[in-house]
């Protein structure tokens, strides 16, 4: 079953940059889906287009049976219950000022109807569910309470990831999401992206300029130089002869 499903997307800024260029790439069900290339590939650009936050010039982008019209606020509204994303810094994305159990529980704030309940059981219900989330994302029930500022780097990345999970999206963006941590917490983090995939059986789209990172996360890759996918293949044929030139320059990293 076919997620999502872009169509030769452009999208130029001014000064004459076409960050895409006819861009296509569809995401199966399940599916782990890379996107490489180096800085200014037109990555971000295509991600906040999936998302709804820059509006292609052309092209089209269809959720599951749903073709949604990059114009229409409406549409994308509809979108964005269905793909999550976690960006690349862990503290922006989480407000200072809210306890973590408040950040957490965001999403699940607007879409669970909390407030029928009476107050006491509203919030035994809510530190439950807010516990749940807390443990898959491997944090200790003594931080619930806490202010974003009192946990790492790590832990502040796996509430965004777990609190983008928790609506249990059909996609779930992940644009450099461990490139502001350090090299073994990355290494866990990456793991620990892979068992929640395996858990919610969420598709993912995961961008990076990190080829090592995306070869170990995912199944497809796709490599993108100057708003362009100069090429495309599933994870057995990384290492295959015809691979592009370009692709062959990134992939020297295997070999340091
Ligand atoms: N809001 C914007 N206004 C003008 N130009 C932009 C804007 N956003 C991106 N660009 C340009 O579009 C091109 C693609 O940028 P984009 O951020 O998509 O690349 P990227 O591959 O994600 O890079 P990085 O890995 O550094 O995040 C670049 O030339 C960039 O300067």
């Amino acid at each position: 079953m076919i997620i999502l499903e872009a169509e030769n997307l452009f999208k130029g800024y001014n000064k004459g940059v076409q960050a895409l260029n006819g861009v296509s790439l569809k995401i199966e069900k399940g599916e782990a889906v890379g996107i490489a290339g180096e800085s200014g590939s037109g990555k971000s650009t295509l991600a906040k287009c999936l998302l709804g936050l820059e509006i292609p010039d052309k092209g089209s982008i269809r959720l599951g049976n749903h073709t949604f019209h990059p114009k229409d606020k409406k549409s994308i509204q509809r979108s964005r219950s269905s793909i999550q994303t976690v960006m690349q810094n862990p503290t922006a994305s989480l407000n200072p000022k809210l306890r973590i159990i408040d950040s957490l529980m965001e999403p699940l704030d607007i879409r669970e109807k909390w407030t029928l309940l009476p107050g006491r059981e509203r919030r035994k219900t809510r530190e439950r569910k807010a516990l749940e989330l807390l443990s898959l994302a491997g944090i200790p029930d003594s931080h619930l309470y806490k202010y974003p500022h009192e946990l790492s780097g790590g832990q502040k990345q796996r509430v965004n990831i777990v609190r983008a999970l928790s609506t249990e999206p059909a996609l779930l963006i992940l644009d450099e999401p461990t490139s502001s941590l350090d090299a073994s917490t990355q290494a866990r983090m990456l793991n620990d992206l892979k068992d929640l995939q395996e858990q919610f059986g969420t598709s993912y789209l995961f961008i990076s300029h990190d080829l090592a990172a995306v070869h170990f996360m995912c199944s497809r890759t796709m490599i993108m130089k100057d708003g362009e996918v100069v090429d495309a293949y599933e994870r057995q044929d990384t290492f295959a002869e015809n691979r592009h030139p370009y692709t062959k320059s990134l992939l020297e990293v295997f070999e340091k």
